[in-house]
């Protein structure tokens, strides 16, 4: 048992540099720092702190359930801990990168996070291109959502809102696709609750630069967690040889020669056969193997 078990217990809803906001059981809010030099709490996670004067002071992180995050080249990024699910925003236009879609749903897997994808802008007219394009995920038993956020808010919310509810989501999406939107109609207030954190942290600036918590109600029971953009997307943090596991239309064919294929040359390959066969998309092997070229480069 921790130390720090007697202090009270909260909940990180946005976080910037050494500052955090930390919401305790009764809803209130406090500015906090992390006592020492490391910070390494992120929205989502449970601490322990300490109220001194009108700030407070975060003494330990509880353990997390699980945790969301991309490895980059230089850098590891979290997007956040113990969630319940990763709700993957996409739309018809701009058209989304397929290699970023499967990189996030690949994080979200490892990190043992259930997902899904919902399709935005299903009122213009490249719906069906894009329906195509979603058809191997479908396959492989991802729901895939489709909304009109902006044309058809009441459709969309009525779409969502029985996946969303009682669960904790964080919303992954390019820019542009309509992820304002979302949190504004799924929401009650969401511009107060940033407005409020902002003028807490003094950072009215950064609102779009930080992941950001938000309650959709009062009874604080449905949580969506935003995230800003973001351009690169890498998974360093998974050993090539186990790539393949996080990719279940992969995993289903993986009924190799050789326990230790890579997929990608061995003779009696059954993912090549699949692939050969059109039960995986050849767009999705071919990412497969530039994600794993990629991981195996790190070797050296
Ligand atoms: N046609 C159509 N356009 C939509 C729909 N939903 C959102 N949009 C438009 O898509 C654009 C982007 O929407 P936002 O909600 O700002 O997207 P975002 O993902 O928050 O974008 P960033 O702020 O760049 O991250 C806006 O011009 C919206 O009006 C929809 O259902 N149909
Ligand atoms: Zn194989």
């Amino acid at each position: 048992m921790s130390k720090f078990q007697a202090l009270d217990l909260g909940l990180v809803v946005r976080g910037h540099g050494r500052h955090y906001i930390v919401e305790g059981s009764d809803g209130q809010r406090l500015v906090c720092h992390p006592r020492g030099k490391k910070s390494d709490a992120v929205v989502g996670d449970q601490v322990r702190f300490a109220e001194s004067g009108d700030e407070g002071v975060i003494e330990a992180v509880e353990p997390r359930r699980n945790l969301l995050f991309r490895q980059d080249e230089w850098k590891t990024k979290s997007f956040a801990a113990n969630l319940d699910q990763l709700l993957v925003l996409v739309a018809v236009e701009p058209v989304f990168s397929e290699s970023q879609l499967t990189r996030s749903l690949i994080a979200a897997e490892s990190a043992g996070i259930r997902m899904a994808i919902a399709l935005n802008k299903t009122d213009l007219p490249g719906t069906e291109a894009a329906r195509e394009r979603l058809a191997p995920y479908r396959a492989m038993g991802l729901t895939v959502f489709e909304v009109a956020l902006k044309a058809d808010p009441e459709g969309s919310r009525a779409t969502l809102a029985p996946w969303l509810a009682a669960q904790r989501s964080f919303v992954l999406g390019p820019s542009g696709t309509g992820k304002s939107t979302l949190i504004n109609l799924i929401v009650q207030d969401a511009q107060a609750q940033v407005g409020e954190i902002s003028q807490a942290l003094n950072s009215g600036r950064h609102t779009t630069t930080t992941t950001q918590w938000y309650w959709t109600d009062d009874t604080r029971q449905t949580a969506l967690i935003d995230s800003p953009g973001f351009q690169e997307f890498g998974l360093r943090q998974i050993p090539a040889a186990d790539l393949w596991r996080y990719m279940p239309d992969l995993r289903e064919h993986a009924d190799c020669r050789f326990a230790n294929c890579t997929h990608i040359h061995e003779p009696g390959c059954g993912v090549r056969t699949a692939v050969d066969q059109g039960l995986i998309s050849a767009s999705r092997y071919r990412i497969y193997g530039e994600i794993l070229e990629e991981l195996q480069r790190k070797a050296w």
